[in-house]
């Protein structure tokens, strides 16, 4: 799967671009401030719906303007798609796939899937749980068909929950809610080890090429004691969740872990350890994907270079290679990206918004 061809209207400083892709490396290169980190992020937002910078749409319209637009053409073996995200300041969004109203973000994001690495991307080792459970999500998005209803349902239900624990001071009223989020809370988590177990050689084989020097170890953590019943624990649980106003175990506090030599990796690995960990989880995870789905997703990788020596630089452009994925790569200047020798590539240069290829 590969963005053939991409449009954006009024897009942070974008104000019109137009552009051919490669279907391998597109290098993106220009000055701080020029726009590199802008195209990614729309590139995000036609697979998203949202960005990976801002929570407020608002500030991605370009100033002064009503709406941003969005347009992809995505080509897949045979398949051909075009994809349309049109955003007003007003806060409508409209989403269009091959020329048809009606669809959701989600239908986007079945069709794009994609995976970004940028310096804020260390969240997903050293922010918090949130970041990890995102992580695997996205993997059960695209794997597991039922998850995404499932998934929504769960947190309907909790949200539910958490307000009738105000309105009531017997757990017997909240019982006959509790026995659906129980099933689907088991649901979730079930769904969640299973694809960390079936991630985990994906991830030590990567770790093993980009950390040698390291032993990462993996765990799954389901957001409530192991092997007891949610059920059960929901109920004995009330008062407690009750005083605190919202439900304090269940998979919506689960976790994926990481240790170096018996350690958090937060604690003691270095920024260039950290970065090229989460390089190696990323990879493994559209490699996984590729293999299980036989489908790609593409990579964005805003600023490479940063952290990186070029042995390790090297090592990341020729696991991108080999990937088959189509990849988008920022750099300030062009030596930066010495080490990537793709066959099949296409420099842009960006220019205060202006996008030219080279
Ligand atoms: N809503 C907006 N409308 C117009 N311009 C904007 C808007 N939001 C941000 N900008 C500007 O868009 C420019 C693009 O920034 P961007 O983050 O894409 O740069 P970059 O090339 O990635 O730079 P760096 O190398 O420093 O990371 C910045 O100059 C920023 O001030």
């Amino acid at each position: 799967m590969a963005l053939s061809r991409l449009l954006i209207e009024h897009f942070r400083n974008l104000t019109a671009v137009d552009l051919e892709l490669d279907h391998g490396f597109n290098f993106l290169v220009g000055a701080n401030g020029s726009g590199k980190t802008s195209l990614l992020e729309a590139i995000f937002y036609l697979g998203h719906g949202r960005s990976f910078k801002s929570a407020v749409t608002n500030r991605i319209i370009s100033y002064e303007q009503p709406h941003f637009l969005l347009h992809g053409r995505i080509q897949e073996q045979q398949h051909q798609w075009s994809v349309g995200l049109q955003k007003l300041r007003q806060g409508n969004t409209i989403v269009k796939i091959n020329g048809e109203d009606g669809n959701k973000i989600a239908d986007l994001a079945h069709l794009l899937p994609m995976q970004i690495i940028t310096p804020e991307g260390l969240t997903l080792l050293n922010g918090g749980p949130s970041y990890r459970r995102a992580f695997l999500d996205w993997g059960l998005f695209h794997h597991q068909s039922g998850f995404h209803t499932a998934w929504s349902n769960l947190h309907r239900l909790l949200k539910q929950r958490n307000a009738a624990l105000f309105q009531t001071s017997n757990y017997q009223a909240l019982k006959i809610w509790d026995m659906e989020l129980v099933k689907l809370a088991h649901q979730v988590s079930q769904w969640r080890e299973n694809y960390a177990e079936a991630l985990r050689p994906e991830i030590e084989k990567t770790c093993a090429q980009f950390l040698p020097e390291l032993e990462i170890q993996v765990s799954f953590h389901q957001g409530w004691e192991k092997e007891a019943d949610y059920g059960d624990i929901l109920m004995r649980n009330f008062e407690r969740d009750k005083a605190i106003g919202y439900t304090l175990s269940g998979p919506q506090k689960a976790d994926f872990r990481f240790k170096a030599n018996g350690l958090p990796v937060e604690d003691v690995l270095s920024r260039g350890q950290l970065k090229l960990l989460m390089c190696a989880l990323r990879l493994a995870q559209g490699e996984h994907l590729m293999a299980q789905k036989n489908r790609h997703c593409i990579f964005l990788i805003d600023d490479f270079a940063s952290e990186l020596d070029e042995t390790k630089r090297g090592l990341l452009a020729e696991r991108l290679q080999s990937s088959g994925s189509q990849v988008f790569v920022s750099a300030i200047t062009h030596e930066q990206l010495t080490q990537m020798q793709p066959k099949k590539h296409r420099t842009f240069c960006v220019n205060n918004g202006n996008i030219m290829p080279v």
